[in-house]
């Protein structure tokens, strides 16, 4: 077929080499790498069920939508008898290798960083990983006294209770991950496992209350209302999905996700991480809670002046399963304190007020009790061995834990409306961005430097910096968000005024076309997004839902609700008085965290998984080229490529060199040592054919960028 190209658009085209269409293992093993080349070749492996493609260090994955054999113990074994990783097939498993490699021989600590959009894979990826390294690591008990017996298979059990209470199903991914996730896992000198710890970002607790078409709530509500028709749950009185405001608009059963199953995988996985039964039946107790809370509804008297609930059955049904006081949780839920001058008097709530306050006490249980799951599987998961518990300790003497940790977080987000939940992943990839952009920029120099040649400042990488410093710098976005906290009269809109004065000049932010727009856009280095900044406020001062909560929670005979009125209580004593609500915002919390996992990564040997969507429809052996070259770009890989191609982009063994320019050894005649001969022929190509940017590595024959 003859495809005609416009004429100028001759120049854009890329020269097609045998080796682009073959499919290769490793796009940097093309003589010439271009971005063509590498959505053809993650293509055409993908059509042939090889599913994993290696840019360098890179790993890209794409997702196959359906089981494939490549996950057997026979697999397992040859990547753990493999040498080299690359001396076999790319894959999930060579990336674990490599990290376990450098564990054992380095002297530092390793990250796997996956990322790509919702349903492209990477939940599936880490528990491949995971898998693959407990395995190798199985049995390697550090003191050889059997103490450590079983914490590979425990770390394995942390999946379910995750799975079960932050994924659910969405249009996009039946089984998505609602949050993103760090797995800390800690190795003695020999390699053998000596703890996990899991730190969480981003749960999307507003899924809580309510969920768009086509979704469903948090996959747990669906196991226990299966579950609580019989036996031990009964007590617990719950019906059918309709009967609860918060899941009655809920897509009923998820494909491919058996609710019943997966509840029975959860109390293993509760029984075999320790958690004792009442704790088991608490959290059920919780979510039993919220389901009632949540059917709470308002109405005002005639005169107004008072706030009275419609029918107390829902309410007793809460107080019942919290085992909360009645009187004081309806007086929590209608009243509020005013304060005028010296005194203060109490005031009922307005309507929309009353059921703001009823999510979101619901949706802060639901973060509590998410947040207290991970630390009670953090406590059993750390074997202490004097270490400090953020891994900030260094491995001077050689007895400290060595860290690999693996990043499950999601992708870069672009939607028709984007919120402060964007803007925090979008920042959180931005940060990532920069580090693999030095990262991959700095390795290429180092390939080149054991090929004998200084690559000095040729080549150079897009800079994303001043986006996150518009973010997250000293008087950015973020800054100005909490400063708007301590101000009285303070909106979204001042709020977006102040930041189009002070940060107009930046070419990184889109002023809105129509005045008055609540928004701007930020130019990422993937793409530009707008950001509609309508509630931004509220998100971040990340109020109590009700005033007398802490005292509420305490007075709870669940010991569990009692330890979250507790850290609340302790939260509001122990936050700054200087800084006020600002140390207290959910900004300021997500951009502390954000912190501390960058500064883990930056102290790593990071490894990068980059998984791709190849369909939007999740079928299995389909392609949609434009998607997945747009993830390509999102995931940086095609910034990888640029960085290569600025500096030799056609590297060749010299065996290659000569089979292919054999017929030159006639006009430059060469000796029998073969980099002798490539370097003749090199000197006789600049000289006569005036080709310029040819260089000679120890292995290879490099040439430069403007040679192609
Ligand atoms: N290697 C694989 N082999 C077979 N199926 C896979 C593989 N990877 C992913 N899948 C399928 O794709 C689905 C989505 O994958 P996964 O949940 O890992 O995506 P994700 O990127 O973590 O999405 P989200 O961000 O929404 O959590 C899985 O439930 C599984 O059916």
């Amino acid at each position: 077929m003859v495809q005609r190209c416009p004429e100028g658009a001759v120049q854009d085209l890329s020269q097609v080499q045998d080796g682009h269409l073959d499919g290769v293992d490793d796009i940097c093993s093309l003589s010439i790498v271009t971005e063509a080349a590498l959505l053809h070749t993650v293509r055409v492996r993908s059509f042939r069920q090889q599913i994993y493609t290696r840019v360098a260090r890179i790993l890209i994955s794409v997702n196959p939508f359906h089981s494939l054999p490549i996950y057997s113990a026979k697999y397992l074994k040859d990547f753990q008898d493999a040498k080299d990783s690359f001396d076999l097939q790319p894959h999930i498993y060579g990336t674990g290798h490599d990290a376990l490699r450098g564990l054992a021989e380095g002297n530092k600590d390793q990250a796997i960083v996956i990322s790509g959009e919702s349903g492209a894979g990477k939940t599936e990826s880490a528990k491949f990983l995971l898998s693959y390294v407990a395995e190798c690591v199985k049995g390697r008990d550090l003191h050889g006294n059997g103490a450590l017996h079983g914490l590979e298979a425990r770390v394995l059990q942390t999946n379910p209770i995750l799975e079960s209470f932050g994924n659910a199903m969405t249009t996009r991914n039946a089984n998505s991950s609602r949050f993103g996730k760090w797995l800390d896992l800690r190795f003695s000198q020999a390699l053998g496992m000596k703890g996990c710890q899991i730190t969480s970002y981003l749960l999307e607790v507003t899924r809580v209350c309510g969920q768009s078409e086509g979704e469903r709530g948090f996959h747990i509500f669906f196991q226990l209302l299966q579950a609580s028709n019989e036996g031990a749950l009964k007590f617990l009185g719950l019906k059918d999905p309709s009967s609860y405001r918060y899941l009655k608009n809920s897509v009923l059963s998820a494909p491919g996700i058996d609710d019943r199953q997966n509840f029975a995988d959860l109390r293993h996985a509760f029984n075999l991480l320790g958690f004792p039964e009442e704790e088991q039946m608490q959290a059920f107790q919780i979510l039993a809670g919220i389901l009632n809370l949540g059917n709470l509804e308002f109405f005002s008297t005639e005169d107004e002046e008072e706030l009275r609930l419609e029918g107390d059955e829902p309410l007793l049904a809460a107080a019942r399963q919290l085992r909360l006081p009645l009187e004081q949780l309806r007086q929590g839920l209608l009243r509020r304190k005013v304060v005028t001058g010296r005194d203060a008097i109490e005031t009922y709530l307005r309507l929309d007020q009353a059921r703001a306050a009823r999510d979101g006490l619901s949706r802060m249980l639901y973060g509590r009790l998410f947040d207290w799951l991970i630390q009670r599987m953090n406590d059993g998961l750390e074997i202490s061995n004097g270490h400090h518990p953020d891994g900030k300790e260094g491995r001077p003497n050689g007895t400290a834990p060595r860290l690999l940790g693996i990043l499950d977080i999601s992708g870069f987000e672009s939607f028709a409306t984007n919120s402060l939940e964007q803007l925090l992943i979008n920042l959180s990839n931005e940060e990532l961005q920069l580090q693999f952009n030095e990262a991959v920029f700095k390795s290429e120099i180092e390939d080149c430097l054991k090929e004998g040649i200084d690559l000095g400042a040729t080549i150079q990488y897009e800079d994303n910096s001043d986006v996150v410093a518009l973010i997250d710098g000293r008087g950015g976005m973020l800054d100005m968000l909490d400063e708007e906290l301590a101000m009285p009269k303070a909106t979204d809109a001042t709020f977006v005024n102040k930041v189009l004065k002070a940060h107009s000049p930046s070419e990184r932010l889109i002023v809105p076309k129509f005045q008055g727009t609540v928004g701007f856009g930020i130019q990422h280095y993937a793409a530009t997004v707008t950001y509609s900044c309508d509630g931004f406020l509220e998100k971040n001062a990340d109020r109590l839902p009700l005033e007398t909560v802490a005292d509420l929670l305490q007075a709870s005979e669940l010991p569990l609700l009692q330890e979250i009125g507790q850290s609340l209580e302790q939260a509001q004593r122990t936050s700054s008085p200087q800084r006020g609500r600002q140390s207290r915002s959910a900004t300021c919390r997500f951009r502390n965290s954000l912190r501390q996992l960058m500064a883990k990564i930056q102290a790593s040997e990071t490894h990068y998984v980059r998984c791709i969507k190849p369909n939007a429809q999740n079928r299995p052996k389909e392609f949609t080229s434009v998607m997945v070259h747009e993830q390509l770009r999102y995931s940086g890989v095609l910034e990888a490529v640029r960085i290569r191609k600025q500096g030799f982009s056609c590297r060749m063994l010299f065996e290659e060199f000569l089979l292919r320019y054999r017929c030159l050894t006639l006009l430059a005649p060469g000796s029998s040592d073969r980099g002798a001969t490539v370097q003749k022929l090199l000197e006789w190509a600049a000289e006569k054919l005036a080709v310029p940017g040819l260089r000679l590595g120890s292995r290879r024959s490099l040439t430069g960028m403007a040679a192609n």
